[in-house]
């Protein structure tokens, strides 16, 4: 031990100094190299409190605004920790890209989500899923069956039917024009994956299912939305216990998801013992195999990746484009011009119009920008401790893309609160906003190229055939305001419009259609 008060001529005290320098250098790197952290800093990020960090001011409403606001002082990576749990929020696309898209094999897995994972049941399924085999074994699947354009022209006929049947639905009952959107979403998946349609008995229940599936998975995969999420022992609480009516709803959305799972999977073996089953995704994976347990778990549940994966998703894509179209009427002019200009009159357009009808293909672009119904995509969780652009990012963080801010960066979107089409036209095309929406990396969605179709295919119909406006009252139009729910998947607040066919002849097309009513 080194004693500094024995020491008469300095050298002992020198030696002391350095003893302890050295000491203290050693304990450090000692901490670092037991904890794995460089030396390098956290991404800067509000202020937190000891113990429970920045849970007081973690947003729960529109968290993509606070997030942002947040951006406007700290810049385009944020750290804030919520209970000791890490999560970076990336305001700028460019490390979405190059942590998420470049980095991929390390920024790949999912949060455990309480609510929705463990007690409702989401966390066997393909969206939730830790990056691993199983995942891995779901993912090529869907490729298998849809992870290219070409694979889904394969469902044109079907999704061409689907299409007529929603604008038979919607000249009848203009009004129900989000029920049509519903039954239209769910029937075209449900057809892909069970053979089965919306028109068939018991169809309509079957896309209920979904619905009921899907409103749980949405209303709990919101950042702490529950507070078992932000404090896990609480998942041990009865269900009787004074308060916990979250519990009850966990058990409710239980029931739904393994409702959705299992119906019409049976459905199709039934279907399939009688020799009536239609070709499908699930028929095609059962036809002639007798499969372990474990393989027919995973074909369920790939069947219903797809099935709950694309219902919702569509609809609030097709009820952000009605908003769009009511909101800015000229555009909407300016879109069915070049429809009848390329197409003809009262024409319906097919997929393989798309590439002649520039402006349409920009409406729809700039409507998926300015009226985002994927604000924040799904988190991403860091398998490993990492360093980027400087900033040490924790193994186990919860990663968060802000779409809603990338969809306003004026660098990569001038002007973005103006509504401008033609920003996604000619020479200085804009960035394609399907960049962020459809997600990163190895989990990007993989019903990309069946969702695009299928609401490129569904709006430019309505566009065709029909003029979509804002009610008039006292002589003056009411314009919707723009205004989201939230949510994973946020769709637009219930809204008023006026839908009447274009014309005589638009009317009488729709009247002669085939579909599946
Ligand atoms: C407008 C429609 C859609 C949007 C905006 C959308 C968006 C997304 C996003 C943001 C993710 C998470 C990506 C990430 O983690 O970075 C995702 C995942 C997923 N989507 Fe979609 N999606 C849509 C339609 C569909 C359709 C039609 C299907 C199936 C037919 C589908 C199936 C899935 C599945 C299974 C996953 C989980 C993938 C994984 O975690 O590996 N989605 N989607």
């Amino acid at each position: 031990m080194v004693s500094v008060s024995q020491s008469t001529d300095g050298s002992g005290l020198l030696s002391a100094f350095v003893a302890i320098a050295v000491a203290f250098i050693a304990y450090y790197a000692y901490q670092l190299v037991a904890s794995g952290r460089p030396t390098v800093p956290l991404p800067p990020g509000p202020r937190p409190l000891p113990l429970v960090g920045n849970l007081l001011g973690f947003p729960s409403f529109h968290p993509w605004e606070t997030f942002s606001k947040w951006g406007e002082t700290y810049g385009g990576i944020i750290h804030v920790s919520v209970l000791g749990q890490s999560i970076i929020v990336l305001n700028d696309a460019r490390y979405a890209i190059d942590m998420l898209d470049r980095k991929g094999a390390l920024y790949s897995d999912r949060p455990t989500l309480v609510m929705c994972g463990e007690l409702i049941g989401w966390d066997e399924g393909p969206a939730l899923s830790q990056f691993g085999d199983r995942w891995a074994e779901y993912r090529r699947f869907f490729s298998q069956f849809m992870g290219t354009k070409a694979k889904v022209e394969a469902f044109s006929h079907t999704l061409h039917e689907e299409t007529n049947a929603f604008l038979k639905h919607l000249l009848a009952e203009p009004r129900k024009w989000v029920e049509h959107t519903q039954r239209f979403a769910g029937g075209f998946v449900l057809q892909l994956t069970y053979g089965y349609r919306a028109s068939d008995p018991g169809g309509k229940e079957l896309v209920k299912l979904v619905d009921d599936a899907m409103e749980g998975f949405s209303e709990a995969t919101v950042q702490n939305a529950f507070l078992v999420d932000v404090i896990p022992v609480l998942r041990y609480v009865p269900e009787w216990f004074p308060g916990a009516a979250w519990k009850r709803k966990a058990r409710m959305y239980h029931d739904y998801l393994q409702k959705m799972l299992r119906a019409p999977f049976e459905l199709v073996k039934q279907q399939m013992a009688a020799g009536v089953a239609r070709p499908s995704f699930t028929q095609s994976h059962l036809e002639g195999q007798s499969l372990a347990a474990e393989q027919e778990r995973i074909i369920q549940w790939t069947a219903a990746g797809i099935y709950s994966g694309g219902a919702d998703t569509t609809v609030a894509g097709i009820e952000s484009f009605f908003l769009g179209i009511t909101r800015h009427t000229d555009q909407q002019r300016r879109a069915q011009a070049e429809l009848d200009a390329v197409l003809g009159f009262d024409c319906l357009p097919t997929l393989a119009d798309r590439e002649r009808l520039p402006y349409c293909e920009a409406l729809y672009l700039e409507i998926m920008r300015c009226y985002t119904f994927g604000p924040l995509g799904l988190p991403h969780v860091v398998r490993e401790d990492d360093v980027h652009d400087g900033y040490f990012i924790p193994k186990g963080s919860i990663i968060i893309p802000n779409n809603w801010k990338f969809f306003n960066n004026p660098k990569t979107y001038p002007q973005p609160k103006t509504f401008a089409p033609e920003r996604f036209m000619g020479k200085e095309k804009q960035y394609d906003p399907r960049k962020y929406l459809f997600g990163y990396g190895r989990r990007t969605c993989p019903g990309i190229h069946l969702a695009d179709a299928s609401m490129w295919l569904l709006c430019m119909s309505v566009l065709a055939l029909f003029d979509v406006e804002p009610p008039v009252e006292d002589g003056t139009p009411v314009v919707p305001p723009a205004r989201f729910l939230d949510g994973a998947i946020s769709h637009p607040e219930a809204f008023k419009c006026v839908i009447k066919p274009r014309s005589a002849g638009a009317e009488a097309l729709v009247r002669g259609l085939s579909g599946n009513l």
